[in-house]
């Protein structure tokens, strides 16, 4: 008996999500040619060989944003099967510390508020991490 089974591409992502000093947080909308265009979401990308998920976060925040940012705790890791493609996020907290941010990748960047978060188009993976965002806001257990 043969069986036929596909195993869609896997992508391991770094996640963050950058906090300012107004307690604002950074999301950039994915420029509207391929995967998930015009989507909103928290900046991050690809982790290559040989790399911590921070050093990750840190380098395509440097690449994508051309800011430096700390990262700090880790909020939650999502597993998600999109129709054509699984990815793993592991999304950290993260501070913004110098240069004004701009979307060297994106096609716009944004400060919004927790609660404003609502009103952006994201990718379905990203319910859980809007959830835990504010679940770690009323638990207190927040940033660093
Ligand atoms: N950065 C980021 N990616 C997210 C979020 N939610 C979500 O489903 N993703 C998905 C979209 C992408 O498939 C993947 C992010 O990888 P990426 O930005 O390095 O990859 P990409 O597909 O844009 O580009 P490529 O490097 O593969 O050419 O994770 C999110 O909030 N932030
Ligand atoms: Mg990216």
């Amino acid at each position: 008996m043969s069986q036929t089974s596909f195993f869609p591409p896997h992508k391991i992502i770094g996640v963050a999500v950058i906090w300012n000093a107004q307690e604002q947080i950074l999301i950039d909308r994915r420029r509207p040619e391929g995967a998930m265009g015009g989507l909103w979401e928290f900046p991050g990308g690809k982790i290559e060989p040989g790399e911590t998920i921070q050093e990750c976060i840190q380098r395509e925040i440097s690449e994508e944003l051309g800011i430096i940012i700390e990262v700090g705790k880790h909020l939650i890791t999502i597993d998600h099967s999109y129709i054509d493609l699984r990815v793993t996020l592991t999304v950290h907290h993260c501070r913004h510390l110098t240069g004004v941010p701009q979307p060297l990748e994106s096609d716009e960047i944004r400060w919004v508020t927790l609660e404003q978060l609502e009103q952006f188009s994201f990718p379905k993976a990203n319910i859980q991490i809007i959830a835990a965002l504010k679940q770690s806001k009323e638990t207190k257990d927040f940033i660093f």
